[in-house]
């Protein structure tokens, strides 16, 4: 599949602080990618390396084919961008906002109303936006970085500040775009949320990619272990299979396992045990690995 964002050793400084250090990495259509890292990580810079609003000292980046940051960007029309302000004129309603940025993109704005009703603003559309809510600002952002269908979408920190149902409806309007071939990139925090969404992780640290990959592949380059709890029925003596190392910080019998074939070997033997009642699977969530990586590189940093 062909990538649509390349980013290769990609170098940015401001004075003495180096905000991004030898980063590569490529986004990918119909795949949503999760940037993660702590403040000052150098997430918003990649995004505005990735916009064209900043240029990098060395290495090269690639949206659509096209260097953004060229003066003929002509790939600009197919980028959305949600930043983490979002800031608009108070004065003008949600309607004429969303027009005004249509003009900008060049696309007539009618096509952009049925926008203001997938993302729940119909009702206060013709409302001036000095009386929406952050919630409300929030969905005219999504709104904005939806028009014209973008083949790649860029969101800073979307979630922050949603009510779990506006959540729900943010991530359903994103999977709607995935589904049709987006390329969506979400730089968050919100790691939890995260984990089951986002096909594809960059865990970035003090402007270095400390690592990058599907939760699968995390998980398997960082060798954390595989939780099974596993449940007696009584409190009799503990089955030979159930020998081997434990969680010992955990209540009850909750071993731990390298990888799949482990865990697929205890699962066989320990369905076959009567006194087993129940057994429960914890694989290294995003929050774990975002920790093991992090931790990592520390000595090195
Ligand atoms: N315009 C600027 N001038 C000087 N330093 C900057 C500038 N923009 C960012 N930096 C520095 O570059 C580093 C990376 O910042 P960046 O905003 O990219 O981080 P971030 O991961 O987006 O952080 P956050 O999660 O807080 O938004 C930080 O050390 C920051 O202080």
């Amino acid at each position: 599949m062909t990538a649509t964002v390349t980013v290769s050793h990609v170098e940015k400084r401001y004075r003495a602080v180096r905000a991004l250090r030898d980063v590569s990495f490529e986004l990918l259509p119909g795949r949503l990618s999760a940037l993660v890292g702590h403040n000052g990580a150098g997430k918003t810079t990649l995004i505005k390396l990735m916009l064209g609003l900043i240029r990098a000292e060395h290495g090269d980046i690639r949206v659509l084919g096209e260097d953004p940051a060229a003066g003929e960007f002509s790939a600009r029309r197919l980028l959305g961008y949600l930043p983490e302000n979002v800031a608009f004129n108070a004065a003008l309603t949600g309607r004429e906002t969303l027009a005004f940025y249509a003009r900008l993109k060049q696309i007539a704005p009618a096509t952009a109303w049925p926008l203001l009703e997938r993302v729940g603003l119909a009702p206060a559309a013709d409302r001036k936006v000095g009386t929406y809510s952050k919630g409300m600002r929030q969905r005219l952002g999504l709104a904005q970085a939806l028009l014209g269908r973008p083949r790649v979408l860029l969101l800073d920190e979307p979630t922050t500040g949603l009510d779990p149902a506006l959540r729900q409806t943010f991530y359903e309007i994103l999977d709607e775009l995935r589904d049709d071939g987006a390329t969506v990139l979400i730089s968050s925090h919100a790691l939890n949320e995260l984990e089951d969404r986002a096909e594809h992780v960059l865990i970035m640290n003090r402007g270095v990619l400390a690592a990058q990959g599907t939760m699968s592949e995390l998980r398997k380059i960082s060798q954390l272990p595989i939780r099974v709890a596993i449940e007696l029925a009584d409190s009799g003596p503990v089955p030979d299979w159930m020998n081997g190392p434990h969680d010992p910080a955990a209540p009850g019998h909750v071993l731990l396992v390298a990888d799949d074939a482990q865990k697929m070997m205890l699962l066989r033997t320990a369905a076959d045990d009567p006194r087993v009642r129940n057994i429960e699977i914890a694989a290294p969530t995003l929050d774990e690995l975002y920790a093991h990586f992090l931790n990592l590189q520390e000595p090195a940093a």
